[in-house]
């Protein structure tokens, strides 16, 4: 029966989005189907009932994605965070329950800096002020007076996509632009014409705005305090566009109300959505209710890549924006997809072929590949053998986890080659020194997965559907005994592959049938003369 996954959208999406889940495109079609439910601005109640049955969950910022839903929710795989901030879920739980996080990082970048700039010519300039009392009636020109923007510092925290637009923007106003962000190299802060401040103290001394563009975490939660918030000039300003928090709102309310600080500007706060009054009813405050992406160009680039990424996931394909899978960035190219495909099922069928106790599987590639490329294959191989091996649902978020939860150790060799050779060999050795098995797997023309060795049995079958892996004595009648049996109980033999490593010898038989098969009618196979095992692997 075909698989319904449900996909629970939980804030307000663009139209794109539901378009591409609804009308996939040919290239990211996926083969169950989609059961898509949308409540923009679901209240908390509704989410933790809705979620128990979920499988992927779109968000926006309003949605926590705490401990409290994530173990409400037996089915999820997929947390895609529709914007770039993911401080709103818990990722370390996610990552252990295997649950991938994904956001759409670069896509609103435009959008929550432009509102920057527009918060920043507001407040210097008491737009908002000026037009409520004119559209009240009033007339007051000399009230209105602001400063302007050119010549003063802009100190900016957080040089990424959102803080150097915004250094870009302020250039092209005649600002000088200072900005502290440790992470990042020399080179952003010369192309983005951003002086390099060494401390958060060096740039506080020298602005005249301070902008704020990190992450919340635990080392920037509250890094504007009163200590900081002191270390500015008297007359300063302060804009946080970024999150609330970052600037401690109380702290920023003490300046401002002794007149230290002089204004500030706000679209994301601590409590939202219902912010700390005294500030937002400041005078000399201006705010805005978190709409920094809320543009038509940027949430049509989030929906699109939303979308994008969750039907990616479904496809069992890496995703362009993985949170919690840092090491695995994009799957650069379709020939790394298919390798990819190669190493997980040349290890699950690996897992279904040995009865020792697991102690190291092994990797090897033969492939000119670099090292992230490398940790795709050996995250696949992982998630291949434990999704066999373990009850647990396993993902490539934590496929490493419950291998070493497990106790079994991952080598990984590559064997680089002349041609572009596309083969792995999956091993799996026991604790004692002869427990061994190995399997080898070849992409033919680059993209057809064949088995081609089974420890020193070579062959050249199709690595899908149900295998029956056989060992008999090289004696005649075998085969004939064998087709006649599968044929008397229903089955139809797709590809049969002998080999043997002596005539007379040993002989392992391949056996490749269309559809699934029951564990009687193999149980039966191992009753026939000459046989010595038979065993089903399934799920290739
Ligand atoms: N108001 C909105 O609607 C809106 C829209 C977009 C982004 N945002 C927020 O803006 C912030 C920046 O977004 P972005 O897309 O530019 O993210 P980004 O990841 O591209 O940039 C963040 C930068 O902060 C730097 N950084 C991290 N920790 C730091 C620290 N302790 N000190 C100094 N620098 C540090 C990083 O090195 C990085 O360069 C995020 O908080 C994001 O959630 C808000
Ligand atoms: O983190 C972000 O990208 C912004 O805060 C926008 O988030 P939202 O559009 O989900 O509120």
């Amino acid at each position: 029966m075909e698989k319904t996954v449900k996909i629970l959208i939980t804030g307000k999406l663009h139209d794109i989005a539901l378009k591409l889940l609804n009308n996939q495109p040919s290239e990211l079609a996926v083969s169950e189907s989609l059961k898509i439910v949308y409540i923009p601005d679901a209240p908390r109640d509704i989410i933790l009932k809705e979620i128990e049955d979920t499988h992927v969950l779109i968000s926006r910022s309003e949605t926590d994605v705490d401990a409290e839903l994530l173990r409400k929710a037996k089915k999820l795989s997929v947390v895609a965070r529709a914007a770039v901030g993911y401080g709103n879920i818990d990722c370390d739980l996610a990552t252990e329950m295997g649950i991938l996080v994904v956001n759409t990082p670069g896509k609103n970048t435009n959008s929550a800096a432009e509102l920057t700039m527009g918060l920043l010519l507001a407040l210097v300039r008491k737009i908002p002020q000026a037009h409520m009392s004119t559209s009240a009636g009033g007339w007051n020109r000399h009230k209105f007076s602001g400063t302007e923007l050119g010549d003063k510092t802009i100190g900016i925290v957080g040089l990424g996509n959102v803080g150097h637009r915004v250094a870009k923007f302020a250039k092209g106003f005649d600002m000088r632009v200072i900005a502290y962000d440790p992470y990042i190299s020399e080179d952003v802060f010369r192309k983005n014409q951003a002086e390099r401040k060494n401390t958060l103290e060096e740039l506080l001394a020298e602005c005249d705005v301070l902008s704020v563009h990190v992450p919340l975490n635990k080392e920037t939660k509250g890094m504007i305090s009163l200590v900081e918030l002191k270390k500015m000039r008297k007359g300063g300003i302060i804009l946080n566009a970024a999150r609330g928090g970052i600037v401690a709102e109380r702290a920023l309310l003490e300046v401002l109300n002794e007149g230290y600080i002089v204004g500030a500007a706000i679209d994301t706060f601590d409590n939202e959505p219902k912010p700390l009054q005294e500030l937002i009813a400041h005078p000399n405050v201006i705010v805005t209710p978190h709409i920094g992406a809320s543009t038509a160009e940027a949430q049509y680039r989030i929906g699109e890549t939303i979308a994008i990424q969750v039907l990616k996931a479904l496809r069992g394909e890496i995703v362009d924006y993985p949170v919690n899978l840092p090491h695995v960035s994009l799957l650069g190219s379709n020939d790394l997809k298919v390798f990819s495909v190669l190493s997980e099922k040349v290890s699950r069928f690996g897992a279904q072929i040995f009865d020792f106790q697991p102690a190291i599987l092994k990797l090897t590639v033969k492939a000119n590949l670099n090292k992230e490329d490398l940790q795709v294959l050996k995250l696949s191989a992982i998630k291949g053998f434990l999704s066999h091996a373990s009850e647990e649902f396993v993902s490539y978020v934590n496929a490493e986890k419950i291998l070493q939860r497990k106790g079994l150790e991952f080598e990984i060799e590559m064997t680089p080659s002349s041609s572009a050779k596309n083969e792995l060999l999956f091993e799996v050795y026991g604790k004692g020194t002869s427990e061994k098995i190995s399997v080898g797997a070849v992409l033919y023309d680059g993209k057809f997965a064949r088995l081609s060795s089974i420890n020193d049995f070579l062959f050249e079958i199709e690595l899908d559907n149900d295998l029956i892996v056989m060992q008999n004595h090289d004696r005649p009648g075998v085969i004939g005994d064998v087709g006649s049996y599968l044929a008397k109980n229903n089955v139809n033999i797709a590809q049969f592959e002998l080999s043997r490593n002596r005539r007379g010898g040993m002989a392992m038989s391949l056996i490749r049938i269309d559809g699934d098969l029951e564990s009687e009618v193999v149980a039966g196979l191992r009753k026939l003369p000459n046989l010595i095992s038979a065993r089903l692997v399934s799920g290739l």
